[in-house]
């Protein structure tokens, strides 16, 4: 059986909005109903384009494209893409920087004011009549505190901004942006993780995953035990086993997780019994607004690729 015609493949499911802009630019749009490779090999055989999402690209299904010329993600990790097949056959990838950005800002502060007033917990004490948790619980203000940015991005930068319309005093340790800078938008220069670690209060993760956690044992006592640990970047910045010892043995009081090592957790991972731990399923960029933003953004980049190299029909160079 011949292969069906697809320009452009999505492989999991992106704005209805952003299918539009390219079924409306002419290309012939399949979107994927699973990410089983046998489901996609027969639209990967014809594509020009691919949009992805966590599920990434890999090594085997980009050899499936021999018409490949352009891969894009909606989102900002491009983490799952095997990048060396693409950079081998010099095939662009783009990614949506700063599209999903809010809506991740805004959860790393929710998870912040869920860990400073035992949310998960003080739901819990509602549902069962237990009115005695204000006596039981020593919650706090965000106001006056001091975060502690990993990583000064688009989204660590709206956090900081958000945080101190809070009251609460900022610093970040960020290889990039230069400390007067900074210092313009009000935020403390840190030297090092470790001094950040040790001066802040609440510790954010926004950075891209190096090749060991930036977060183990010695930085997790460094943040103390009246500390808290977000993370809404990725899982591997973190050493979780040693997370769950600290948090068993209170030397950090709380954590909030948007992002594993392994997603989704895998039954018995030695976080799942911790107390003062929030976990959310990698939520973070997934309101309606950035899914539009991420899905719009993509899909004009797709787009402009195709034109330029000519593989848009009726469309010139
Ligand atoms: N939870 C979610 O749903 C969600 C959504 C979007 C992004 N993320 C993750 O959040 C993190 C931050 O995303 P972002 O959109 O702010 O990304 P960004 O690229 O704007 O910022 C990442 C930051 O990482 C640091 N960095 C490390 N190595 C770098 C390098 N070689 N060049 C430049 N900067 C470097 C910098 O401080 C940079 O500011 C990423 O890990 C991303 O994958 C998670
Ligand atoms: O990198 C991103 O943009 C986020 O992690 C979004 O991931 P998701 O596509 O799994 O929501």
């Amino acid at each position: 059986m011949d292969a069906p015609r697809c320009d452009c493949l999505i492989v999991q499911p992106i704005a209805q909005s952003a299918v539009r802009l390219l079924e409306d630019a002419g290309l012939v749009v399949h979107v994927a109903a699973s990410t089983a490779f046998a489901h996609l090999e027969p639209y990967l055989a014809t594509a020009r384009a691919v949009i992805t999402r966590n599920h990434g690209l890999s090594e085997e299904e980009i050899a499936a494209a021999p018409d490949l010329r352009m891969v894009g993600v909606h989102g900002t990790g491009t983490d799952k893409v095997h990048k060396a097949s693409l950079a081998a056959r010099d095939i662009p990838l783009a990614n949506t920087p700063g599209a999903n950005a809010q809506s991740v800002a805004e959860l790393a502060i929710g998870l912040m004011l869920t860990c400073a007033r035992s949310l998960v917990a003080a739901d819990q004490a509602s549902r069962s009549g237990d009115h005695l948790f204000s006596q039981k619980h020593r919650t706090f203000e965000l106001s006056g505190r001091r975060l502690g940015l990993v990583g000064y991005g688009h989204i660590a930068k709206l956090v900081a901004g958000i945080a101190r319309a809070f009251g609460m005093e900022v610093a970040t340790v960020s290889r990039f942006t230069p400390a007067e800078e900074l210092a313009e938008q009000g935020i403390l220069f840190s030297p090092d993780l470790d001094s950040l670690c040790a001066w802040a209060d609440i510790v954010s993760l926004h950075g891209i995953p190096q090749a060991t956690p930036v977060i183990d044992a010695r930085r997790l006592a460094l943040i103390g035990a009246n500390g808290i640990l977000i993370n809404t970047a990725r899982g591997a910045l973190i050493d979780e086993d040693a997370l769950a010892t600290a948090l068993r043995d209170g030397m950090i009081a709380g954590a909030g997780l948007d992002v594993l090592t392994v997603e989704p957790i895998i039954s018995g991972h030695p976080l799942l019994d911790c107390p003062n731990l929030v976990l959310t399923p990698h939520i973070g960029g997934s309101t309606n607004e950035a899914l539009e933003k991420t899905g719009l953004q993509i899909a004009g980049k797709v787009l402009a690729e195709l034109k330029a190299i000519g593989r848009v029909p009726g469309a010139g160079p």
